[in-house]
């Protein structure tokens, strides 16, 4: 635990995705603590369950849920939930920013990766978000995909088309898959065509650096550090010309995949990392607690930085080198 921490125990208007400013907002709430003092008062926390505004059973609960765990790290903000409420609590956070984008550019960008981030996403599909969000709004794309079919078992469209998509009234043509019938080096060429174009007509934003600028970038971490087909020490990372580039190497099959650049990924207005399981906490740690030696590698996910928000949503596993329990 970091001796400078900021240790929130309480959930406020301004623990929220939207609202989280850098530097970080101090609310009454929050408070200023000994490292002695911050570990006593999160085992206190830990030992807190989250409420729902609305009841005490996980499985029927909706709108903002206290974490167990709130923590925030210079512009990095981190929350640590069970399960169940990591997915209401994401649920919450996705509708607000949906209703703060159509508002304010009259659509919503949202970027998928692969992975059990889909079924984080579990609670839009159902009331009071499936009726409220203006779905017909949303533009949906992949931070990165596999060149398979897409009907395959791999394929990252297929996993959001199942888990997610089929189930909520997104317009088709809202929705921007890869052409599985191009090969690596075509599909990506294609996908940056089109990225430029809706960027041109502003369903996507653009950075001060004309990148695309995402309105929600969703990403996992893999046990390794990767984040979407960014693997550690993958010469991809270095591309910063490209949006959208390929590899036929993947170090994890398949081995053809696109993906977003760094570029692009740290270009967003939201990152939202949802990390779960103790195989991940390793990389957790590293990405928020490891300070970064010029002579070794980064880890992909320590490459995270976009121009907006981060907001990592982490189970107790993820989270489990960070904090003592
Ligand atoms: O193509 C892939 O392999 C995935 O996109 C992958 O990079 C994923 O995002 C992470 O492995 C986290 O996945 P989990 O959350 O399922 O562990």
């Amino acid at each position: 635990m970091a001796l400078s921490a900021t240790l929130s125990l309480s959930c406020t208007p301004q623990n929220r995705l939207l609202s989280v400013q850098k530097p970080p907002l101090l609310s009454a709430t929050t408070l200023l603590v000994s490292p002695q003092d911050a570990r006593k008062l999160l085992h206190h926390a830990l030992r807190y369950k989250g409420v729902s505004p609305v009841g005490k059973n996980p499985k029927r609960s909706v709108g903002k849920v206290k974490a167990s765990v709130e923590w925030e790290k210079g512009y990095k903000k981190v929350e640590v939930f069970s399960k169940e409420h990591l997915a209401v609590s994401l649920a919450y956070d996705v509708a607000e920013l949906s209703n703060k984008f159509t508002k304010e550019r009259g659509a919503f960008s949202v970027a998928l990766s692969g992975g059990s981030v889909i079924k984080y996403l579990r609670k839009l599909v159902e009331p009071p978000y499936l009726d409220s969000i203006d779905w017909s709004k949303w533009h949906v794309f992949w931070v990165d995909e596999r060149v398979v079919p897409k009907d395959h078992l791999d394929s990252n469209y297929k996993l959001a088309n199942d888990g997610f998509l089929s189930k909520v009234p997104i317009p088709a043509n809202n929705i921007y898959a890869i052409d599985d019938a191009l090969p690596a080096d075509g599909a990506a060429d294609v996908y940056e065509t089109n990225l430029r174009r809706l960027v041109k007509s502003n369903v996507i934003a653009s950075s001060a650096v004309q990148f695309p600028k995402f309105d929600l970038v969703l990403l996992g971490v893999g046990p390794d550090g990767r984040v979407g087909s960014l693997f550690p020490r993958h010469y991809v990372l270095k591309e910063n010309q490209k949006w959208v580039t390929f590899m036929k190497d993947s170090p994890k099959p398949p081995l053809e995949r696109i993906t977003f650049t760094l570029p692009v990924i740290n270009s967003s207005a939201n990152v939202a990392m949802v990390v779960t399981g103790a195989g991940k906490a390793d990389a957790v740690y590293t990405a928020l607690e490891k300070t970064v030696d010029q002579s070794s590698d980064k880890l992909p996910v320590q490459m995270i930085s976009p121009e907006g928000e981060l907001k990592w949503y982490l189970d107790k596993g993820a989270a489990s080198k960070l904090f003592k329990y």
